[in-house]
């Protein structure tokens, strides 16, 4: 049975599966509990399947094979393939789920889904946002999810396993969905991390991954690739709020200096170790860091890698405001909400307006750092320290 609840338990990254643990308790109740007045939307389904795949505790079997059954009734309607076999376990399963639900309508079915990923959402002390409706095409991959409510669009990183570091699908991505987040109908845009780090900043596998070009063509289009990702910062039209809810490192650290806002957890960390692995400084941190903190602060970060606790950073200027873990979803997202009211063109313009006194400056910057770092990809440095990560010999 153990391998099965393993096998199980992979259903569970499919997507489809969903959760809410008070319904597991009377489900043939819940299932029809809902009456031509409360039908949730195709939109809400569709966030709620996407919102599934952020929850951080594993609902258990039987709550994933009734998420499967609604997910399944609610897009195909009734079982209509054939019974699997009795040494099929894990599609006799999921079958037998789907079948229990008879002719219960797709419409039915789509709000008990929708029903139970919020019910779940709220018990399983998320650290993302439950959120209805986004109209946008979702990026490529799970490993980043957005999701919109109450006047604010959230790019959540989600590759918690391996502390969100960016893969370069990632890096476009997320350039994609702040292309989206400038021209939708939000107040303000979050970037936040799922799990219990931010982001571990650029994916050092990237770097495994040699075009016919060889590593010169390599550093020429990660050069290219990081120029473009931080230049959507720079021109990005509406207040953008970084919610850092725990260990940054590197790239997600160097960027802050273009956000509006940093909230902070007291557990966070911001670190930027880019002599320790043969790099130098990206994100226009060469010039966002010592105008903010300073530039003996800023070296101290910048070439010395000092991992700043979350006070030191708010101290430094790089952090807006620190609040302790226990309650950081609950108060950011408070204090979120009720700037999301304001008068959302007043926002984008006040923010442009500042902005744009250093745009020309900022994309200068950031194509001189993206140069010299093409430059540092190459040196023995860099890649000696990558070596030493991808071969578990270093870590920060
Ligand atoms: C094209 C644009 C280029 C822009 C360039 C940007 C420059 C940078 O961002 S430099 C910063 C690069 N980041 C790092 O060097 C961080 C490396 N990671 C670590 O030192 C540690 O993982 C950690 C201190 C962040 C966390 O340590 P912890 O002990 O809590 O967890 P781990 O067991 O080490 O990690 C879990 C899992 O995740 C993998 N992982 C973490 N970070 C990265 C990463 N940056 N790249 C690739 N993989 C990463 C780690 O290997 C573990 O994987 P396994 O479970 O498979 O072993």
């Amino acid at each position: 049975m153990a391998g099965v609840a393993g096998r199980l338990g992979r259903l569970w990254c499919s997507g489809a599966l969903s959760s809410p643990l008070q319904v597991t308790r009377f489900p043939a109740l819940q299932l029809h509990l809902c009456g031509p007045a409360m039908r949730a939307s195709q939109k809400d389904f569709e966030n709620a399947t996407n919102q599934v795949k952020l929850l951080k505790k594993d609902p258990g079997n039987e709550v994933k094979l009734k998420l499967y059954a609604l997910y399944k009734q609610a897009t195909e309607g009734p079982c209509n393939v054939p019974k699997p076999g009795v040494l099929d376990f894990i599609n006799k399963a999921k079958w037998d789920a789907w079948n229990a639900l008879g002719s219960l309508p797709k419409e039915t079915a789509r709000h008990n889904y929708v029903d139970l990923v919020a019910s779940l959402s709220a018990s399983s002390e998320s650290s993302i946002q439950v959120t209805p409706a986004a109209d946008r095409k979702q990026p490529g991959s799970d490993a980043l999810v957005v999701t919109s409510q109450d006047g604010i669009t959230t790019i959540t990183l989600n590759r918690p396993d391996k502390k969100n570091a960016l893969t370069t699908q990632m890096y476009h991505d997320i350039m994609l969905a702040l292309e989206a987040a400038g021209k939708d109908d939000s107040a303000i845009t979050v970037l936040t991390g799922n799990g219990d780090h931010y982001c571990s900043g650029n994916d050092l596998t990237n770097f495994t991954d040699i075009p016919p070009g060889g590593v010169e063509e390599k550093a020429r289009s990660g050069a290219v690739l990081l120029r473009d990702f931080v230049d959507c910062f720079i021109d990005f039209p509406k207040p953008l709020v970084a919610v850092v809810n725990g260990p940054a490192v590197g790239i997600s650290v160097t960027i802050l200096g273009l956000f509006d806002i940093v909230y902070a957890t007291d557990r966070a960390t911001f670190h930027t170790p880019f002599s320790h692995l043969g790099q130098s400084p990206e994100g226009c941190s060469s010039y966002t860091f010592p105008k903010m903190m300073g530039p003996s602060k800023a070296t101290e970060m910048l070439v010395f890698g000092k991992k700043l606790t979350a006070r030191e950073a708010c101290t430094q200027g790089l952090v807006t405001e620190v609040f302790p873990d226990s309650t950081f979803q609950k108060e950011v997202w408070v204090r979120l909400k009720a700037y999301s009211k304001l008068p959302p063109n007043a926002m984008r313009i006040s923010k442009q307006v500042i902005r744009n006194t250093e745009k020309e400056k900022l994309h200068a910057v950031n194509a001189e750092e993206s140069n010299i770092l093409r430059e540092r990809w190459l040196s023995d440095e860099c890649m000696n320290a990558v070596v030493s990560f991808l071969s578990k010999k270093a870590k920060l």
